[in-house]
């Protein structure tokens, strides 16, 4: 038996269905109502997470895969696991993004930067070796700009629908994202056979 944690929604709609394709019985999860643990035929227990949390549960051993995010992945502490696979799905970018107006403009204050992943948005400025101050928000980050709580944003962009209903748009491009395969290290030792199964077929190589 294989134990995923997934992230819910559009993570786990994109890799059950990559599963599928290879063959893999996923009627069970397409088929489910409110249940957050499912066990297929193949031998896989699913479990459905938010995305921080798949780490959580990868981190002490619940499960021996996780599917999540590489912004998840940047933003957490937690490092001690094996990245195998980058599944090429959930592809999105991270990015500063403001209103057109900020590039030219000059600040006597350091700059206002909100976002819900601030070690991301830490990192980014201290590469630019900017002092800025970092706000969280815990999403609808654009609101930072409109209201005036920020100068700017550090947060995903995916077709930029967001960004462009608010007037804002890209400064500068951060990161790319998409989703990865992450195993705990344990596991990597002692299921070694399934979890390369699942590898191959994520592949296509099966
Ligand atoms: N437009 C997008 N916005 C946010 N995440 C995206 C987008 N496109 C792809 N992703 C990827 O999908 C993952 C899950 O996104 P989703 O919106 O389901 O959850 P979330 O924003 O991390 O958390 P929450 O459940 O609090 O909204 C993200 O971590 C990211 O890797
Ligand atoms: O470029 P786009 O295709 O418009 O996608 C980007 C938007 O999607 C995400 O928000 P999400 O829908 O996850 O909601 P949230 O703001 O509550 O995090 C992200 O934070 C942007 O707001």
């Amino acid at each position: 038996m294989i134990k995923i944690a997934i992230t819910k929604g559009r993570i786990e709609k994109q890799v059950c269905q990559l599963l599928a394709k290879q063959g893999f019985d996923m009627d069970p999860i397409f088929n489910k109502d409110r249940e957050l643990l499912i066990e297929t035929k193949d031998g896989i227990q699913m479990i459905f997470a938010k995305s921080n949390d798949v780490l959580t549960f990868l981190e002490h051993g619940i499960v021996d895969v996780g599917f999540v995010g590489s912004d998840t992945l940047m933003e957490s502490d937690y490092d001690d696991y094996y990245e195998m696979l980058d599944l090429e799905i959930g592809k999105c970018y991270f990015a500063l993004c403001a209103y057109p107006e900020y590039k030219e403009k000059h600040f006597e204050r350091r700059k206002k930067i909100a976002s819900k992943y601030t070690k991301v948005a830490k990192q980014y400025f201290a590469n630019q070796r900017e002092d800025v101050e970092i706000i969280k928000l815990e999403g609808s980050v654009e609101l930072g700009p409109v209201v005036g709580l920020s100068d700017a944003i550090v947060d995903i962009v995916e077709t930029g629908s967001t960004l462009k209903a608010n007037g804002l748009e890209v400064i500068d491009k951060v990161a790319d994202v998409s989703t990865r395969m992450v195993v705990n290290k344990v596991s990597y030792k002692y299921k070694r056979d399934e979890i390369f199964k699942l590898i191959n077929a994520l592949k296509g190589d099966e």
